[in-house]
Order: C-alpha cells, then structure tokens, then sequence
C-alpha cells in the first residue's frame, strides 16, 4: 500500500522513532540515502549543498559531510553554502556540522558565481517551513531554479508545502527539484498540485522505520490493487446485458460533442449498450461510432441503467428538469460538468443529492468544486484533499477532482491521490472522456469507490501510454483518449 502521511503524522512517527533510538540516528539514515541519491544524480565533481538554519540543513550537511568525508572514494569538490538562523541548531545538526566542518568541504555564505554545478541539493527547508521564502532566500531559490542543474531536494523541495502542494505563498517560490528523497514516508504535496512539477521524481527513504509499525495513513496513492477485485477476464459465456447500460446526458445546441466522448469512453472501457441521451438532438446517428445509439433526452428513460449527465448539457430548464428527474431516480449517477454548476446554483437539489441511496460520483475541476462549495478555486486548490472530502461528506457521494494529481474522495473521509496522467490531459473533453469511463465502471457493476480510482488511473495511464508513443503532451486530443483506455484496462484485466 502506497500511504501517504501528513507533516503532523510523519511528526508522530519521528517522535515515537526518535525516542527508541540513539540521538541523531534518523539525521544519519537520511544523510546516508540522500548520499547514495545524490551519487546516482551526480553530473561533474562540483556539489553544491544548501543547507538552512532547521534539521533539513541538517540532513544536508551529513551529505556534504559523507560526500567530501576522508572515506570517500569520490572526487566530489563540496561547497556548502551554510545559512544558520537566528537560534542554536538542534543537537543533531550540530553534530553534522562539526563533521562537514570537519570534512574536505569548503563553506560559503553567499552563493558562489558560476553554474557549472554537477549537482545541487535542496536542505533549504523541509517539513519546518512555516512561512513563505522572502528577502535573500527567495532571491536564492529564484537564482538556483534559474540555473537549471540537476536538483537533489531533501524530503520536501524548499518552499513546497508537504500536505497541499501548494507553493506557500501568495506569490511564493519553491525550488525545482530533479528529484526529491523524502524521508519516513511518503507525502501528499509531492504529488498533487504544484508538488508533481517541484518534486520531480520521488523515492521514500523509510530510514529503517519498517511500514508495518507505522499507524495507517490519512492518504494513499492510486494504484490497481485498490480496485483490483473488479478486474478479471471476461467469460466466454457473456453478452451484452452482462456488462450494463450506460447512457450520457448532456449535449446542448452547439455541445454535441462533449457526450459523444463520453459515450465513447464508456463504450471502449466495456459498457454493455451506450446511449446519448441529448438536451438538444442533432443527429440520429454517431456516424463515426455507430455503436452508440441517440435517444432525445426529454423522451427517454434510462430504466435502471447508469447515467452520466453533465457533458455540454449547458443551464438551459430543459437541463435543469431532466437533472432533477435522474436525482429523483433510482439510477447510479456520474455528474459531470454543466451537472455541476446546477448543481451548485440549488441547494434543493444538494439535499437531494445527499439524501440518495444509489451510488454517485462528481468529477469536478477546481473552479466547478469551488462553486460547489461556495469559496474560490484558489481556497480548494490551497488544500484540494480537504476540498474533496469536504464535498465527499456535504453531497453523500465520491467525489474525483481533477487536477495536477486529481484527488479522489468518499463522505467517509478516505482520500487517494491519482499518479498516472499528464499535462495532456489538460484539452477540451478530456474530463468528458473521464466521466464516460466513470460511467462505464459503474455499469459493469463496480462500486463507486472503486469505479472511480479505477477510471481516473485508466483514463492517466491513457494518456501516459499515448505520450510515450509521441502522441503528446502537446496536441493530445481527447478523442485519442478511448482507445488508449482500452489498451490499458484489458492489460490490467488480463
Ligand atoms: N521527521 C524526521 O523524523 C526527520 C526529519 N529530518 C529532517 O528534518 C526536517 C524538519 O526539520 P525542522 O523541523 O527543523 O524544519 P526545517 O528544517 O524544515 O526548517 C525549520 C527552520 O526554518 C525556519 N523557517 C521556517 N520557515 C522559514 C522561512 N520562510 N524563512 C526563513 N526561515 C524559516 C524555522 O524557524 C526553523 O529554524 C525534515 O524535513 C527532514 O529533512 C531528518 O533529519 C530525518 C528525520
Ligand atoms: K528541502
């Protein structure tokens, strides 16, 4: 299991390990990983190592200790660039200091010119940052971003905040790191929002803390085994009724694509039948997917069917009316998009919502959850695993949002975010594509939990597998989208 803990987790954790070991242990176990990381980065003999006033300059400085140590069999040239604060280092800290002052690093306390650096390492600040980068500092980490050498940052890249991802700020900066060694366990804020871009690649150094001695974690990363047990091969003896309906209902004068998707995402991801079901109907048949069959959204009942609603189905009362129908229903519910927004403008329909029994998923982005909520989309992306739970409870349903690392919910307060995808998958229609295979899951008789860490790891790895054949990031389409699924949920099937 992939957990990922907080800073006041990760804190707990430390205090009760630190307490059964001898002083300065942890300190040594992360110099030592963070050695062995920096070795494999290393690009030149010149190291710089950045090494703040806390227990992340700390860290720092065992690496710049062991790198220039008298043991070494490298010919690293080490330069520290030492910024003590105002009050004494901890006992730990103090002890790698006398031992990188004691080493064949030289120290600085100025950046020195040049860029030829064949590495830097981050032990700016780590889980201790309390406010944003200001004055020298920020001018420090605009300068080493600007440099563009590869970057070593000690479990959190300085200026990024572990729980959220976000830069803390207004208007802050963080460093940009190749790679990020965190410490303990894993964290959120390295993995959504901002985190993916700053941390680059993340490793976990656990620091001989086993897993199994950890308390469970308020977070996890998506991964096949949380839905594994709705992936098997199919029968021989099945047909189409064995795999559900799905119908998608959405597609307003001028919107008629954005259902289309999704009924191609939930066809190619399994369903049994596909149907749109349109607010304003254009044509009697998808000439490009003629397995889809279209249906006048007025008119049409959806038995007990799933029903996606939400894409292209603009406000229209027509809209508003067949929203209320499916909420009145018995049917499992993917909303989506225009869904959303109606939803947000009425909190009669909310409680309704809330008081259904019948399973539902809501895949917004930043801003439809922020009208969701009543706040703006810079609070939910400021905490988008609070947000997420926060809608997950309010409306009794999983909620998917999308994002830089999307985040997925239930009202019970459990949150996972989703590693796979790219900056691909930022194109018109790509959440339609996402909702279809939402859709699909359900109507294969997945549960909604699982329906969606199911759909939003497919509909990434998607796009993962379709920019590794060069389709993208830039120009990737949603329509490429289907098929792509495809491929990737029968390897996971089989
Ligand atoms: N959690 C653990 O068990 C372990 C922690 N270790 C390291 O210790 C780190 C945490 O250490 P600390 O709690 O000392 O925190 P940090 O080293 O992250 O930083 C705290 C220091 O920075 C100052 N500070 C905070 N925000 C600032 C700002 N905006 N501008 C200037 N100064 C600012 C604080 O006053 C304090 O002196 C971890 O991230 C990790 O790197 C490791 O030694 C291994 C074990
Ligand atoms: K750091």
């Amino acid at each position: 299991m992939k957990s990922l803990y907080n800073v006041a987790e990760i804190r707990s954790i430390e205090h009760t390990m630190a307490a059964a070991l001898p002083a300065g242990t942890l300190m040594q176990r992360a110099g030592e990983a963070a050695t062995s990381a920096a070795r494999e980065m290393l690009a030149g003999r010149k190291v710089l190592v950045l090494a703040g006033p806390g227990n992340n300059g700390g860290d720092a400085l065992e690496v710049a200790a062991t790198l220039a140590g008298a043991n070494t069999d490298l010919d690293a040239d080490v330069t520290v660039l030492h910024l003590p604060g105002a009050v004494a280092p901890s006992p730990e800290t103090a002890q790698a200091l006398a031992r990188a002052r004691a080493s064949k690093a030289h120290f600085v306390d100025t950046l020195p010119l040049g860029r030829d650096w064949g590495l830097i390492v981050d032990g700016l600040f780590g889980i201790g940052l309390a406010r944003p980068l200001a004055g020298d500092m920020r001018a420090l980490v605009e300068t080493i971003n600007a440099l563009g050498r590869p970057v070593l940052a000690l479990d959190v890249p300085s200026g990024l905040d572990a729980d959220t991802g976000a830069v803390i700020g207004p208007d802050g900066v963080a460093i940009h790191a190749t790679r990020t060694i965190t410490f303990i366990a894993d964290k959120p804020g390295l993995h959504t929002y901002e985190g993916r871009d700053y941390a680059g690649q993340v490793q976990v150094a656990p620091l001989g803390i086993d897993p199994g001695q950890r308390p469970p974690a308020g977070a996890r990363l998506n991964e096949p085994a949380l839905f594994a047990r709705h992936l098997a091969p199919r029968r021989h003896n099945s047909h189409k009724g064995s795999f559900g309906d799905v119908a998608v209902v959405g597609g307003a004068k001028g919107m008629a694509g954005a259902p289309l998707l999704a009924a191609r995402g939930a066809l190619f991801c399994g369903a049994g039948r596909v149907f749109v079901a349109a607010i304003d109907p254009v044509a009697a048949v998808d000439f490009a997917q003629p397995e889809i069959m279209m249906r006048d959204a007025q008119e049409f009942d959806s038995g007990d069917g799933t029903l996606v609603i939400g894409p292209g189905m603009g406000d229209s009362v027509t809209a508003m009316r067949v929203l209320f129908k499916a909420l009145e229903g018995t049917a499992p519910l993917v909303l989506d998009a225009d869904a959303l927004n109606l939803l947000a403008a009425s909190p009669d329909l909310q409680g309704r919502l809330a008081q259904r029994a019948a399973p539902a998923i809501l895949t917004p982005h930043p801003l439809e959850a922020a009208r969701l909520l009543g706040v703006t989309s810079g609070v939910v992306q400021g905490d988008r695993l609070a947000a997420a739970r926060e809608l997950a409870s309010r409306l009794n349903a999983v909620v998917v949002l999308k994002g830089s690392g999307s985040v997925i919910a239930n009202a019970t307060g459990a949150a996972v975010i989703n590693p796979t995808g790219n900056a691909g998958l930022a194109t018109a229609g790509s959440g339609d594509v996402l909702a279809g295979i939402c859709g699909s899951l359900l109507a294969q008789g997945w549960q909604a939990w699982e329906a969606a860490l199911g759909a939003v790891w497919v509909h990434g790895a998607a796009a993962d597998r379709l920019v590794a054949q060069g389709s993208g990031p830039i120009g990737l389409t949603a329509g490429e989208l289907p098929v792509a699924a495809r491929a990737v949920f029968n390897a996971l099937a089989r």
